[in-house]
């Protein structure tokens, strides 16, 4: 495998910006545009519906604007996608683009964005010439907590990204919207512990806090693993998630001893719903000491992707392999496919170990934990070592040595 921080010219940022319909997502890129940090960006956005609204706001803002219009970028424009950032390259390569140094895709406000991700992981050519630099996802501070009470979708943006722009704050202005925001904010921060919460009213969402998010360092000489994996602040999040639901049962419970009507209208109490779509998002990380031998490692992946794909939500980490630990493996997983983006050629800091952080969907930790385990040799009473795994064939399902 080549390490693309070798490897010329180097892979361009690639960012992605999602967030529910109406959520803000073209007036933040509208703001942000003409930051000078935002030089050499060409932005990709998609429309829903007939009205290019989106493409003459941004087009005013920025000339490298392609505009895609034939529908939803999730589902039927990969394609287009392909070829817009294929062009793109063309149009660099020949000279017709003086520079490109980032591409943000935005999203329309259904769009799960595994697909896109998917179609740059998958791609081979695009996948040597960008790099995925990291999900930015907004929510909207008045409506956002109905949007995730009601759409498991805009559940599933929030779990995944890598920062949260939280927007629309500057309309809390009444006491109790400004307590559904506190609300909002703590129900983010259970429902991903990792990602940094940025309030765009209050001039957070600047391009220095959402650009870089990845793995790599703008200087792109060096790998910041303990930034990207922000794996500590996984460890209170369970505490966190517990005592959240404790307290909605109780409140709940509450209510219905006072016979409380639950239609607030735009206070929209976030208490009503006690089977919430957050009950099934997982952010967890796994960590080893224990050098992973590289079949294990596939096995191990191989066996979560065919029988659990579409649960694996985002999956990323760096591995100490046994045959070469001291080059960690870094990868991503979106869904079902599993992106091994680069060899690092030396461990950035003192922490060697295994670490994998995971957002899942009905997939609870302790399953992944106990595979994992066996895996990486730490058995437990009653479970498979990986020598019981490796043995039975029915296990091995697309078995490829990816990693040796
Ligand atoms: N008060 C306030 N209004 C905002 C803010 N951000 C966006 N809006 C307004 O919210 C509305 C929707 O904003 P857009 O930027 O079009 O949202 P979008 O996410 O691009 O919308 P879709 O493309 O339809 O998904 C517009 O009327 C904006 O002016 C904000 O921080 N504060």
């Amino acid at each position: 495998m080549t390490d693309p921080i070798s490897a010329a010219p180097p892979p361009i940022p690639l960012t992605v910006i999602t967030g529910f319909l109406g959520a803000g997502k073209t007036t933040l890129l509208n703001r942000l545009l003409p930051d000078p940090a935002m030089a050499g960006t060409a932005v990709i956005v998609n429309e829903f519906g007939e009205i290019g609204i989106d493409h003459v706001l941004v087009e005013r803002a920025d000339d490298g604007v392609v505009e895609l219009s034939s529908g939803c970028l999730c589902c039927t424009i990969r394609g287009d996608l392909v070829a817009t950032l294929e062009d793109l390259l063309r149009r660099l390569d020949n000279g017709r683009l003086d520079e490109l140094r980032r591409v943000v895709i935005e999203t329309t406000g259904l769009a799960d964005p595994a697909p896109i991700l998917h179609t740059v992981m998958r791609h081979p050519y695009l996948v040597r010439r960008y790099r995925l630099d990291g999900v930015i996802t907004l929510v909207d501070a008045v409506n956002g907590m109905v949007t995730l009470d009601t759409q498991i979708e805009a559940v599933k943006q929030a779990a995944v990204a890598d920062r949260l722009v939280v927007t629309k704050s500057d309309l809390c202005t009444t006491p109790e919207r400004a307590a559904a925001l506190v609300a909002l904010r703590t129900r983010l921060r259970v429902l991903n512990p990792a990602a940094p919460i940025l309030d765009a009213a209050a001039g957070e969402a600047a391009p220095a806090a959402m650009l870089e998010t990845g793995l790599w360092r703008a200087d792109r000489k060096s790998a910041d693993v303990t930034a990207w994996l922000a794996e500590e602040a996984y460890r209170d999040r369970d505490a966190e998630r517990r005592r959240l639901e404790a307290r909605r049962h109780a409140d709940h419970d509450h209510d219905h001893d006072h016979g409380h009507d639950h239609d607030h209208g735009d206070d929209h109490d976030h208490r009503h719903d006690p089977n919430r779509h957050d009950d099934h998002i997982r952010a967890f990380c796994l960590a080893t000491d224990r050098p992973m031998a590289a079949a294990s490692l596939d096995l191990f992946l191989d066996l979560l992707r065919s029988a659990h794909g579409p649960k694996l939500l985002r999956v990323k980490g760096v591995v100490r392999l046994a045959e070469d630990p001291e080059r960690p493996l870094v990868l991503q997983v979106v869904q079902h496919v599993v992106h091994p983006i680069a060899r690092l050629e030396r461990w950035p800091d003192d922490d060697r170990r295994t670490r994998l952080v995971f957002i899942t969907r009905d997939l609870e930790e302790g399953f992944v934990r106990r595979m994992f385990d066996a895996f990486v040799g730490t058995l437990a009473p009653d479970t498979a070592d990986t020598t019981a795994m490796i043995d039975n064939p029915l296990q091995i399902s697309g078995f490829s040595g990816r990693f040796s």
